[in-house]
């Protein structure tokens, strides 16, 4: 399998604090990690300068080859919504539009027409058991049914990578392991690449590989076989 991301020698300083310490890490298609460690160890950094959110200050970003870190803010964020999704801890879905418009949202943004949009966003709803909520709001979603909302979200444009931050953080135990699997299970089927921040080791066991960072620098990496 190819690499699809990779981050060599990532650097990121806030004023004294050394966030990222010369962090080296490679994704291939298909691939899941998820990072750990204690709070304040750099994960989410790492997470966001991987998905050119936060620029390095040192080290690369390569998406497929193609430096990213050195790129224009416009392309960057073209690059961003094409070739990454993204699931946050809170689904930040748009409260006044319904489920479908909420998926469809990326490819609208793309400039596919409103009703192309919304045909391509429904085919997500039965992969991820959300057939017949199509028209609710969010707020009348269960927290785990607004996350897979999220996930079809992230899903529509057909990304490389999928990037998530805590997607299980406001949910229950029994909740985060159905919408854990499914993240895996369908990002992988669909061949993008997850790479996951998560505190929860049952949920971090979900994915192919785990990554444990402390103090800015990866202190452990451990490959696990998921069934
Ligand atoms: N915008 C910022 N300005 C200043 N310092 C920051 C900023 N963002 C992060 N930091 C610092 O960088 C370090 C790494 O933060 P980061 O958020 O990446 O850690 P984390 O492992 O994701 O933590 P948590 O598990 O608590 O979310 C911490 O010391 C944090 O205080």
């Amino acid at each position: 399998m190819s690499i699809v991301l990779a981050g060599h020698g990532l650097i990121k300083k806030y004023g004294s604090t050394m966030a990222l310490s010369g962090v080296d890490v490679e994704v291939r298609e298909r691939d899941s990690l998820a990072i750990m460690g204690p709070s304040g160890s750099g994960k989410s950094t790492l997470l966001h300068v991987l998905a050119g959110i936060i620029r390095p200050d040192g080290g690369q970003v390569l998406v497929r080859d193609e430096r990213i870190d050195n790129l224009g803010e416009n392309r960057l964020s073209a690059l961003r919504r094409k070739r990454f999704g993204f699931v946050f801890q809170f689904g930040q879905l748009l409260p006044e539009l319904p489920a479908e418009e909420n998926v469809a949202l990326p490819l609208m943004l793309e400039g596919v027409p409103r009703k192309a949009a919304v045909e391509r966003a429904r085919r997500w709803f039965a992969p991820l058991g959300l057939e017949g909520l199509e028209g609710r709001r969010p707020g009348q979603l269960s927290g785990g049914q607004a996350q897979r909302v999220a996930i079809a979200r992230a899903l529509v444009v057909e990304p490389d990578v999928v990037f998530a931050d805590e997607p299980t953080g406001a949910l229950d135990q029994n909740t985060s392991t159905e919408v854990v699997q499914l993240l895996t299970s369908v990002t992988r089927s669909q061949g993008a690449a997850l790479v996951m921040v998560t505190h929860d080791a049952d949920v971090a066991a979900h994915c192919h590989r785990i990554l444990q960072v402390r103090d800015g620098r990866i202190s452990g990496h451990s490959q696990y076989t998921v069934a």
